[in-house]
């Protein structure tokens, strides 16, 4: 008896289509199994179809906010911190995700840090001769050199020894950065991504899980801060599983690799600069590497991957027991992105320009030659001085305080990369409010409609102090929106 399809009798489609008689049982296998596939791609058509009537229908009053700003100033951490608020499951749900995305930051890390000893350890030849004996047998080799003492001095030509063994034995591992970037990015290269970071459309975690980490069955958490391996099943990828199981071979490694003194040495001399995410996954590698790892709600917000044009997420906030639908427009900062922004200008109520004031002493990934203060700036001129945006409520973040801290604290001085600030005092609040005077200029310059300037001092990683302050911009949105729709 054949099994019942999803051609009708007397659809004249559906005879041209019907099965042939003779078909074989492996024919009609596969014919059902294409039937089911065309049946779910026809479903999620009809699906995303009365979700966008629903959409448009609701999307009158509806609340539309973009956070802008340079490449990697931490709008895409920001919202993280509106889904968490908002949608708290949607996080929980895509956390399988983002094992693919640390697991690349550690290894694009391991890669950069071993760049950058090319140079100081090549000047030693004939390390790579090892006798074979000191060699482990799953790919992996065994130095039979010491391990150095965090912080202890050593002669140039053990540490060169050291770090060549260490090379080698990472390099299974460091050979799986393209693959990851692959599987990340879907294949997409985008040039001008300079430090070989990886671009995501809006919707990756889907494709991720979809095309690549396989099926990947969860079961809704009532705690969604709460991470178990009941809540999420370990990936299936293969490639995500390899890396897990070399990043568990490799850890002690990577651990030696991290405190060795000739590393410690480069960051000190600040002729090896590494990334924040970088040294934070790099200082957790422990459970990183571990073989049940799934990353926590913290990982999340460090992990870096680079948005590729424009990403719209949508929120119900709730307040004062009206419901409004708010989309968040989070866009790619880098130059090359930056041409995607203006078609999303047109009735924007709020914009979150987000500004990282650590980055005093970086310049541009896409253009060297610019300080990344004085790009942010340039472009808060643009966008405080575009006539589309002249009615939209403004709020600046000045982000990554916390890094700012750090680096006065371990005696950076701001007047070496910023000659204008001359011989202020070096400490957090002088330098914070220097940069915010900068912005506020800035925004008076260029202010016909005498609108106001939000600002706050932000650390996006924080969740709870930024949580705080997204309270008080939702506020603050509202009184305006309810202003607005008052007029009309
Ligand atoms: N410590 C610290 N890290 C931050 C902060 N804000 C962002 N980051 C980190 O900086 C990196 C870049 O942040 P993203 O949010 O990806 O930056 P973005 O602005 O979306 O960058 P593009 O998508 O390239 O435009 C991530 O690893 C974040 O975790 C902060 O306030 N403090
Ligand atoms: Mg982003």
């Amino acid at each position: 008896m054949r099994t019942p399809s999803i051609y009708s009798q007397d659809d004249p489609i559906s005879a041209a289509l019907k099965p042939s008689a003779t078909e074989t049982d492996q024919e009609r296998i596969a014919r059902l199994e294409a039937e089911a596939e065309a049946k779910r791609i026809s479903e999620q058509i009809d699906d995303d179809l009365r979700e966008e009537r629903e959409r448009l229908r609701r999307r009158k009053g509806d609340v539309k906010l973009l956070l802008l700003g340079q490449a990697e100033s931490g709008k895409s951490t920001l919202q993280k911190q509106f889904q968490l608020m908002y949608k708290p499951n949607s996080l929980d749900q895509e956390r399988a995700s983002w094992t693919t995305v640390v697991y690349f930051n550690v290894v694009h890390s391991l890669k950069h840090i071993l760049s950058i000893l090319e140079s100081w350890d090549d000047s030693l030849e004939g390390v790579n001769d090892e006798p074979s004996s000191s060699r482990r047998g799953n790919g992996f080799d065994q130095s039979a050199t010491p391990s150095p003492m965090e912080g202890s001095p050593i002669d140039e030509a053990t540490g060169t020894l050291q770090i060549a063994n260490l090379r080698r034995r990472l390099s299974p591992l460091i050979a799986t950065d393209e693959q990851l970037a692959n599987r990340l990015s879907g294949g997409i290269t985008v040039s001008g991504s300079g430090k070989g970071s990886v671009f995501v459309r809006s919707g990756w975690q889907a494709r991720t899980i979809e095309n690549a980490l396989g099926r990947i069955k969860k079961k809704p958490s009532a705690d969604p801060e709460q991470v178990s391996r009941a809540s999420v099943e370990e990936p299936h990828d293969p490639l995500v599983k390899e890396v897990g199981r070399m990043l568990q071979l490799c850890e002690a490694d990577i651990h030696e690799l991290w405190n060795h003194p000739i590393v410690k040495s480069l960051m000190t001399k600040r002729k090896l600069k590494l990334d924040e995410w970088s040294e934070f996954f790099l200082r957790h590698i422990h459970r990183v590497a571990a073989p049940d790892y799934i990353p926590s709600t913290d990982d999340i917000l460090h992990a870096r991957i680079q948005t590729m044009g424009v990403a719209e997420h949508t929120f119900d906030v709730n307040l004062h027991g009206k419901n409004v639908t708010w989309h968040l427009f989070d866009v790619g900062g880098a130059r090359g992105q930056r041409h995607t922004w203006v078609p999303y200008f047109d009735d924007a109520n709020a914009i979150i320009f987000v500004a990282p004031v650590s980055a005093f002493d970086q310049y541009l990934e896409e253009d060297p030659r610019t300080n990344r203060i004085d790009d942010s700036l340039q472009l808060f001129t643009q966008i405080c001085s575009n006539a589309l945006l002249k009615n939209v409520h403004l709020v600046l973040f000045l982000n990554k305080t916390d890094i700012l801290r750090a680096k006065l604290e371990r005696g950076l001085r701001v007047k070496k990369y910023i000659t204008s600030f001359g011989d202020r005092s070096n400490d957090y609040e002088t330098v914070v409010q220097y940069f915010r005077a900068h912005f506020l200029q800035v925004h008076r310059k260029n202010n016909e409609n005498r609108r106001v300037l939000y600002t706050h001092f932000t650390s996006v990683v924080d969740t709870k102090a930024t949580q705080r302050i997204i309270g008080n911009v939702r506020d603050s949105i509202f009184r305006g929106y309810l202003q607005s729709a008052a007029l009309v």
